[in-house]
């Protein structure tokens, strides 16, 4: 595949990295306004590192755009004339609706939304996606380039805000969980480098029993409450502090920020 990812920033490189390791180019265009920090992928073969957004576009057929919102309609502007029938434009801008798109580009075009997140980068990425009309006829080739960099889900474009939330920022929230428990296990008595290794393995392995079982959490929860045990008496006590309610609370706020976000463009 001939991918363009423009705008190589935190996700970009995420992105970029996510696909090279997979094998998943033929040609790998990174676009950034100043190349000098994404030096580190300089030498790979077929990946090519440029500021100019338009040559990208006409050597890829497939273009990731992963700018910052407020630069979004400017890229779309600058590379608008060069997007042909062959182009299937994938936007991962948050807040960046497909009509606005659309109406930047033209309808016709192959419009996907994805919101991946940084997992990316080791093909553990929840990816969801949403396409325009025309679209739909080209969201299969979306579906592989992220199910080949982890899992996907195709949504209606109403849900993007909601998977951004739970998606992408949930990578951020998920790293303060590991970082909470890495903390206790060192009060616990481990070592920090030691404390992190229990507290990546355990959850990663708490994640896989759910993906292999198909199980709700609470039953996975019900093998491992022993009646009077140590491990009801920290649930029950994380749970009077607020560990459910706070982690919603935080979920809806990063939501609603979304849609102030979405207002502070118009
Ligand atoms: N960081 C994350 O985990 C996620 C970010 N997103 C969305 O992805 C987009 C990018 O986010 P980040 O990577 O975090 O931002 P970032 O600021 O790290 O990256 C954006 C990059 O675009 C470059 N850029 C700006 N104007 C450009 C232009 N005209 N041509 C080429 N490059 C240009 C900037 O130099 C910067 O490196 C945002 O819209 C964000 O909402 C979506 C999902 C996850
Ligand atoms: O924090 C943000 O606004 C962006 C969107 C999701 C991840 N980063």
């Amino acid at each position: 595949m001939k991918i363009a990812i423009i705008g190589t920033g935190n996700l970009g490189k995420s992105i970029a990295k996510g696909l090279i390791t997979n094998n998943a180019i033929t040609t790998l265009y990174l676009t950034k306004r100043n190349t000098d920090s994404i030096s580190e992928f300089e030498g790979y073969k077929n990946v090519f590192l440029t500021t100019d957004n338009v040559l990208a576009v006409q050597h890829s057929d497939i273009l990731i755009l992963a700018v910052q919102p407020s630069h979004l309609e400017k890229v779309l502007q600058d590379i608008a004339p060069m997007i042909t029938e062959k182009h299937v434009v994938i936007s991962t801008v948050t807040g960046f609706s497909i009509p606005k798109i659309e109406t930047l580009i033209g309808a016709e075009q192959f419009i996907i939304r994805a919101m991946p997140n940084t997992a990316i980068a080791v093909g553990k990425s929840m990816t969801c996606i949403c396409s325009n009309a025309q679209g739909t006829k080209r969201i299969k080739i979306a579906q592989a380039i992220f199910n080949r960099l982890g899992h996907s889900l195709i949504i209606p474009e109403s849900q993007m805000q909601a998977a951004t939330v739970v998606c992408a920022s949930g990578i951020a929230f998920w790293m303060r969980l590991i970082r909470a428990t890495t903390q206790a296990a060192i009060q616990l008595g481990f070592d920090a480098k030691e404390a992190q290794e229990l507290a990546m393995y355990t959850s990663e392995g708490a994640a896989n029993l759910l993906i292999a079982n198909g199980h709700h959490p609470e039953e996975e929860i019900d093998r491992v409450t022993t009646p009077k045990g140590c491990t009801i008496e920290g649930l029950n006590e994380m749970e009077h502090k607020g560990l459910s309610s706070s982690l919603i609370q935080g979920m809806i706020a990063s939501y609603n920020k979304i849609s102030n976000i979405k207002k502070e463009q118009l």
